[in-house]
């Protein structure tokens, strides 16, 4: 699956915006405030429902008139999915159906992005972690979303009984739910991080050099004890701080680089191919699991990477086979980007420098 077609209006700085994009590697150039990120973000709106740096979607509003929109059609199954905005608020439609359901085209145009900040991922707290394995696991297991939805409404219950010093009984009357869901939201949790371990090396490998990765999973609670167990024993301590404080949604995902904890030890450089390879690892587990084959969107091709570290990236965005958008200052001298399709923004004004073929 690929993006066939974009389309926007009085998105950001562009009163129109229209790309055929190529199905392999696409590289946007652009100088300083050309509007490159805007054109992935147009992407990432559309197919996610939320911006990358936005907070609101009121943001994202250019200067013509109180409203815009972004649209993209896919190329198998012309898929067409549009996102408008106005102060009234916004309409997301998939094909002929109004007000459809976000996770609907989540799961249909799966898309990641590594931007300057990807970092993030490593150097901050687990929740960034969380949810980027979250999202691997909700394109692979169906019955994620609602297993994940079924967990955090029975552990809010749990705590504002705890929150509301409610007697024991009534506490306690959200175990069950919290533990079934809770154990079966860890499992595909587990079973996807196994899998996405074991392809990580070989990306690791081709991007930074080395097949010291790893990456561990723990689920929140001590290893070897019961989760059933342990929110009875424990019951007085989340009393005290009026909150469930184990269970799934306190789980983290420890990565290491060469033994040394991706976090604080490793350069941006490195991290910034780590991440690569973490993401590129996830997006494969997606494709043998029939999922589409996520869109990556790579700002700032160079940033942070030396000329090695570029070739080594660039290699490794070629053979990966799912759709890319690569931005960049100018063309990088190296074979292989830009042959797909390749794009020029200028002040909000998007040239196709090719003849695309597709
Ligand atoms: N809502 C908006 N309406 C109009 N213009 C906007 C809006 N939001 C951002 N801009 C402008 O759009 C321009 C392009 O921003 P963008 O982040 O896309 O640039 P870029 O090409 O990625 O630049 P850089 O490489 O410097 O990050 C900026 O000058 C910004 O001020």
């Amino acid at each position: 699956m690929a993006v066939a077609l974009l389309r926007g209006e009085n998105f950001r700085l562009y009163r129109s915006l229209e790309i055929q994009p190529h199905s392999g590697l696409n590289l946007i150039t652009g100088g300083n405030a050309a509007g490159k990120t805007s054109l992935l973000e147009a992407l990432f709106v559309a197919a996610r429902g939320r911006s990358f740096r936005a907070l609101s979607l009121s943001e994202l509003c250019g200067a013509e008139r109180p409203e815009w929109n972004v649209f993209l059609e896919t190329d198998q199954e012309r898929h067409r999915v549009g996102l408008g905005w106005n102060r009234q608020g916004s309409e997301i439609r998939l094909d002929d159906t109004k007000n459809a359901r976000i996770s609907d085209v989540v799961r249909l145009v799966p898309i990641q992005l590594i931007d300057p900040l990807a970092h993030r991922l490593l150097d901050e707290g687990p929740s960034y972690r969380r949810s980027f394995v979250d999202w691997g696991v909700f394109h692979v297991e169906h019955l994620f979303l609602d297993v994940w939805r079924r967990y955090q409404r029975a552990l809010k219950q749990r705590n504002s009984a705890l929150r509301d010093q409610l007697e024991d009984r009534a506490v306690q009357a959200w175990n069950e739910e919290l533990v079934a869901a809770g154990e079966t939201l860890t499992a595909m949790r587990l079973s996807h991080v196994r899998a996405a371990s074991a392809g990580l090396s070989a990306w690791v490998q081709r991007l930074l050099g080395t097949s010291d990765a790893t990456c561990e999973w723990q689920r929140g609670w001590p290893d070897g004890e019961d989760f059933r167990e342990l929110l009875d024993r424990n019951l007085d301590q989340h009393r005290r701080f009026g909150a469930t404080i184990q269970g799934p949604h306190r789980a983290e995902l420890k990565v290491r680089l060469n033994h040394a904890k991706a976090k604080g030890r490793v350069s941006r450089g490195q991290q910034k191919l780590l991440i690569t390879a973490m993401v590129l690892a996830q997006a494969e587990l997606l494709a043998a699991a029939g999922a589409p084959a996520p869109i990556l969107l790579l700002d700032d091709f160079a940033a942070e990477l030396s000329t090695e570290f570029q070739s080594r990236l660039a290699a490794a965005l070629i053979e990966y086979r799912g759709q890319k958008f690569v931005t960049a200052f100018e063309k990088p001298a190296i074979a292989g980007l830009g042959e797909g399709g390749l794009f020029h923004v200028e002040h909000g004004t998007i040239r196709s420098l090719n003849a695309l073929h597709k």
